[in-house]
């Protein structure tokens, strides 16, 4: 069995649609379980988290990078990262914003950068865009504005948080949520020479 950590912010709603596409995708896997943390309640289950094989990040872009939240999350790791305590876990991330690019990449970037200070091991989408190379509608392609780091969304920010994702973003979002809980089945840490 592998363990998911989904850590996750939205400050009015929209990314939790990711969030819940994201989670839909690791129950698909067999043998991988979820383990749903609102990032307020990070530091009160941090060893919930300690315990997972994969860590998936995912906020809202909130001035062109991780919202402050999330950056808060980040920043109550450090004592981890001193210790490398969280080396060989697998990362991933998404985030939503109100444009189609909306510096989205600066977000998933703080997330690389997060993930490779602990020594972790991080998962791209994996996912061609649907839009390059094709006529697809932008609505119900995956990866529809071609991100890579992770998986991106886009709710525009005079719409309701219950108007949802596109089909599109919505499936990319479980796609992610597929990809990682698979590759932490076959990447289970078994270090052979001591750190
Ligand atoms: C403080 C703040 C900063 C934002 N900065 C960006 C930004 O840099 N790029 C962008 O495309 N949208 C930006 N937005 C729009 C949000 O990304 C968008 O409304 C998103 O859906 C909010 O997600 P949430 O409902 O999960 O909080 C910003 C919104 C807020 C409130």
């Amino acid at each position: 069995m592998s363990r998911i950590a989904v850590v996750h912010h939205t400050g009015y709603g929209h990314t939790l649609w990711l969030t819940k596409a994201v989670i839909e995708g690791v129950q698909k896997v067999d043998h991988a379980s979820v383990i749903d943390v609102p990032v307020a309640e990070a530091e009160s289950r941090m060893e919930e988290i300690d315990r997972a094989d994969a860590i998936i990040m995912g906020c809202p872009t909130y001035m062109g990078t991780v919202s402050a939240d999330m950056k808060k999350f980040m920043e109550l790791t450090s004592g981890k990262y001193l210790e490398q305590a969280w080396s060989n876990k697998i990362a991933a991330g998404y985030t939503n914003s109100g444009g189609y690019a909306g510096d989205k990449l600066s977000t998933l970037m703080a997330m690389v950068v997060f993930a490779a200070q602990h020594g972790m091991t991080w998962v791209s989408l994996g996912l061609a865009t649907g839009c390059a190379a094709r006529h697809d509608d932008i609505d119900s392609a995956r990866n529809a504005t071609g991100a890579y780091l992770g998986a991106v969304s886009r709710s525009p920010v005079d719409v309701d948080a219950d108007h949802g994702l596109t089909q599109g973003d919505r499936e990319t979002g479980v796609h992610l949520g597929i990809r990682v809980a698979e590759m932490a089945a076959r990447f289970i840490p078994r270090r052979t020479v001591p750190a």
